[in-house]
């Protein structure tokens, strides 16, 4: 039987018209019976195509509920370590990293091709500066990782871009040096200006452009706590630009009817996109912006605009840091890491596993700037 691979779920999708296209340009590949795709690495599930043509079922107006289930569970770590680790498994994990080495081994290459040129550094915060957990609202950064993010911004200018809304993840990083790209991009502000200690100066805004969605994200955001209030575990947070909706703790039976409640909301919103990340979905304005086009408008007002002198370092662990990988590797300058234990298809040149390692880069980073000659 013809079976596919399916990778990390790449759902992205209007509200109106789903597209659901897990399999990515690297990720299918044909196998010719179903022993086969137990040779899968970590981090790969495989879908026969029986079961990929009844993802299809046409169910609920059109709407594809069972694609997405399929592929929130593809996401699930518990699926994941089920995976069998064969001998294939690891050469296809070996394979993937000399595609994408470690950047900690390859650290001394990196700075090589830095050159002279203005490091400007980039980093996500979920899964990147601290590890996943259960509760969002206890996502917190170690101490050390603050310090070294602190010194890392006395070295390079330094940005954090990630999905949460500013002030909830200025309340977990707590540095006013830093730039600030929150909501997926959509709220961009600079260095506090009178930084001070004790008291938390407000950062200066630079751009917000889905500033006229405000409303209408709060309007989502209510109904979409009244529609899945009845779900157990269910989590929805309002990032002021967009809104997520968590199903980490919420029993897998109950999956498709949490996908039924979240578009039954939607179908009334056709200018808000839904998509898919580390067990969340994410609700955004359908606007052409996104985490590359934030790194893009940061080093234009960083004064890079049309400069090859600088050299941005992109470090995240979600489908949504694609896009500033992206726009790295489309503008061939710095680079991007992947944070991911597993292969993932990947715009990213470089990987590290784990937030551990990100902050043993960063610390590098710090060492090897300090003992630059200064000019
Ligand atoms: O761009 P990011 O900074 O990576 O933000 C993306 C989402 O991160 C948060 O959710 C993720 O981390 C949680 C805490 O570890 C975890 O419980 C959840 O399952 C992950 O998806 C945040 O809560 C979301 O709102 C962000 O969209």
């Amino acid at each position: 039987m013809v079976s596919f691979v399916v990778e990390k779920p790449q759902i992205m999708s209007s509200s109106q018209n789903v597209v659901v296209s897990e399999t990515t340009r690297s990720s299918i590949i044909p196998k010719m019976n179903d022993s086969s795709s137990q040779k899968l690495p970590p981090g790969f599930i495989s879908i026969s195509k029986k079961k990929l043509l009844k993802n299809i079922d046409i169910i609920n107006g059109g709407q594809r509920i069972n694609a997405w289930v399929d592929s929130m569970r593809a996401s699930s770590p518990t699926h994941l370590k089920s995976l069998p680790s064969s001998l294939a498994s690891q050469q296809q994990l070996n394979s993937w990293i000399m595609q994408h080495p470690s950047a900690l081994e390859m650290f001394e290459q990196i700075m090589e091709a830095s050159g002279e040129k203005q490091i400007v550094m980039f980093l996500d915060y979920d899964g990147t500066l601290s590890p996943i957990v259960d509760n969002p609202d206890r996502a917190f950064m170690s101490s050390k990782m603050r310090r070294t993010v602190k010194k890392l911004a006395k070295c390079f200018p330094t940005a954090i871009v990630t999905g949460r809304c500013i002030d909830k993840v200025y309340n977990f990083v707590k540095l006013a040096e830093l730039y600030y790209a929150g909501s997926h991009g959509m709220d961009i502000k600079g260095p506090a200006k009178g930084f001070s200690r004790h008291k938390r100066v407000k950062q200066s805004l630079l751009y917000q452009p889905a500033s006229d969605y405000v409303p209408m994200i709060d309007e989502v955001y209510r109904q979409l706590l009244e529609k899945t209030k009845s779900t157990p575990g269910v989590k929805v947070e309002n990032h002021k630009f967009c809104t997520s909706v968590h199903f980490r703790c919420v029993d897998e039976k109950k999956w498709s009817e949490l996908v039924l409640q979240v578009r039954s909301v939607l179908k009334e919103y056709p200018t808000l996109k839904l998509t898919q990340g580390r067990k969340v979905f994410e609700i955004r304005p359908m606007i052409e912006w996104d985490k590359g086009k934030a790194l893009e408008f940061l080093l234009e007002s960083l004064g890079f605009g049309n400069s090859n002198n600088v050299f941005p370092i992109y470090i995240g662990d979600d489908r949504t840091d694609e896009d500033a990988f992206k726009v790295l590797r489309d503008r061939g300058e710095g680079f991007g890491i992947l944070v991911s234990k597993f292969p993932k298809d990947t715009d990213a040149s470089y990987s590290l596993k784990d937030p551990s390692e990100v902050m043993d880069f960063l610390r590098r980073l710090v060492e090897w700037k300090q003992m630059q000659p200064r000019i």
